[in-house]
């Protein structure tokens, strides 16, 4: 009996032991776990971090817009949530304020190559409106250096090294960017195709005989990028009533000219990660710079801005990199490829002079010039080979302005084409029309620069 009672005591002992022990790890288990996780965090993303500067891979298995963007450090799906959650909601802020929303102009808008016979299908749509705010009548940007950047913004040295022959002192019509937005003129036929064909056969000579460029020139895929993105803003304020001047999405011609074409869809992506590549590098130039629009209050709400773009934490922690500079150039960087693409893009500035509808040039004109500018931080950026040796970046105040502009089509182009759903993973692309309902399409296989 006794022998029993011992027995079944410790039978009962170890049983609670057991569920003790059981209950303790249910409890204690996830707290350790919680703690390890805190603690391995840092350590584990900055090796992600390092990872992804190191390597800059790009999955070639990946299915279109879901893998990494080409010669790029982040991927469609990033790109998207960062630009849907961050950039478009301040650049959207920021294209508003007085100092962004006006640019300066040279009144001599003349083709150098051909008569212009462009037409607009609406003159109104062509024709442009003026402002002329009091702040431009003062000095442009004014920048205080840092210890090692020296930013030149709107000195007169500046003029030195432009890259698009947009110098600011000849321009003499101030025009309002958000009463002349880009968007669906109706210009287009031989005039409009004329323009683009010159373009891309600067670029690439083998273009003009119907052939496509045969590598892959950064030139080329960044005139893409906006070329796109000018289509995307065509169909997405399409004039659907010429009457009664309704517009809307005109989802056919966004599929026929830009989501039909994944080359042009990845020349988008990769022209906004070039782009955003080029304003982090310029960052401590942009935030040093003095945003002058007579206005304090309304520049110190600038100042802010910029900062809340250049530090947001989202930006800094998936998207540190935004594309991998060594494999873009190839080896190619140095002074002769500077040279020709800064030839190559002033080139392409004058043509913007050839388009035959005011608004339509007016942006051509700008978002080369941003393009410009961006090439031209980059490459001022590059140039600062020798330790000890400051950076200079001049910039001029209508390079910031164009800049800026430019990235904020491109942001609304990337959230337009990502709205859209357009996923390569499903086979058709079910798009949702303001008027007809839901229409479903099978997706296929498959200054740097002169006169304004
Ligand atoms: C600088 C410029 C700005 C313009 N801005 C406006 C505007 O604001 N509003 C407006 O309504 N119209 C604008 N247009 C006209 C517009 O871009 C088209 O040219 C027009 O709508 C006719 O289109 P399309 O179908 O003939 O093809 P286009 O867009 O003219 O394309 C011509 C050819 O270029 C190739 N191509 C097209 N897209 C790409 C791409 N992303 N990458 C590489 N190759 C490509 C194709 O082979 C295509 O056939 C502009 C034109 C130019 C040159």
């Amino acid at each position: 009996m006794v022998k029993v009672k011992i027995k079944r005591k410790n039978l009962t002992t170890g049983g609670e032991k057991k569920n003790w022990i059981t209950w303790k790890w249910i409890v204690i288990g996830p707290l350790i776990a919680v703690l390890l996780a805190t603690s391995l965090y840092p350590w584990l993303h900055s090796l992600q971090l390092s990872f992804h500067r190191s390597s800059c891979r790009c999955s070639q298995d990946s299915l279109k817009y879901t893998g990494i963007v080409e010669d790029c450090c982040c991927d469609y799906e990033t790109v998207d949530s960062l630009n849907g959650d961050v950039l478009h909601p301040l650049l959207q802020e920021l294209v508003k304020t007085s100092f962004f929303r006006y640019i300066k102009i040279n009144s001599d808008l003349n083709c150098p190559f051909w008569l212009d016979d462009g037409k607009c299908r609406s003159p109104d749509d062509c024709r442009l409106l003026y402002e002329f705010p009091e702040y431009f009548k003062t000095p442009s940007l004014h920048v205080v250096p840092t210890n090692d950047l020296i930013c030149q913004e709107g000195k007169p040295e500046a003029a030195f090294d432009p890259w698009t022959n947009d110098d600011e002192t000849y321009k003499d019509i101030i025009l309002d960017l958000q009463l002349n937005p880009e968007r669906h003129t109706g210009y287009s036929g031989p005039s409009a195709r004329r323009v683009w064909d010159a373009v891309y056969s600067q670029i690439c000579p083998e273009y003009s005989s119907g052939n496509s460029c045969p590598e892959k020139k950064v030139l080329y895929r960044l005139m893409s990028g906006l070329h796109s993105s000018i289509s995307v803003h065509i169909a997405t304020e399409y004039l659907l009533d010429e009457k009664t001047s309704e517009r809307g999405a005109n989802l056919q011609l966004m599929y026929d000219r830009v989501l039909n074409h994944p080359e042009r869809v990845q020349n988008l992506y990769f022209t906004f990660l070039f782009v955003l590549g080029a304003i982090t590098k310029a960052g401590p130039c942009l935030e040093e710079a003095q945003y002058d629009s007579g206005n304090r209050t309304k520049d110190l709400k600038v100042h802010s801005l910029i900062r809340k773009l250049l530090h947001n934490p989202k930006l800094q922690a998936v998207c540190p990199l935004s594309f991998d500079e060594a494999k873009l150039w190839q080896g190619q960087s140095g002074p002769e490829v500077k040279q020709q693409i800064q030839n190559q893009i002033r080139n392409i500035s004058v043509l913007m002079g050839c388009v035959g509808c005011d608004t339509c040039r007016l942006w051509g004109k700008l978002q080369v010039l941003g393009l410009g500018t961006a090439l031209k931080i980059l490459f001022s950026v590059d140039d600062q080979k020798q330790p000890h040796q400051p950076m200079q970046l001049q910039l001029q105040r209508n390079e910031v302005i164009a800049l800026m502009n430019l990235f904020n089509r491109l942001s609304e182009s990337i959230k337009s084409v990502a709205d859209m759903g357009y996923s390569a993973a499903t086979d058709a692309l079910v798009l949702e029309h303001p008027v007809r309902g839901v229409i479903l399409i099978q997706r296929p296989r498959e200054p740097w620069v002169d006169h304004w």
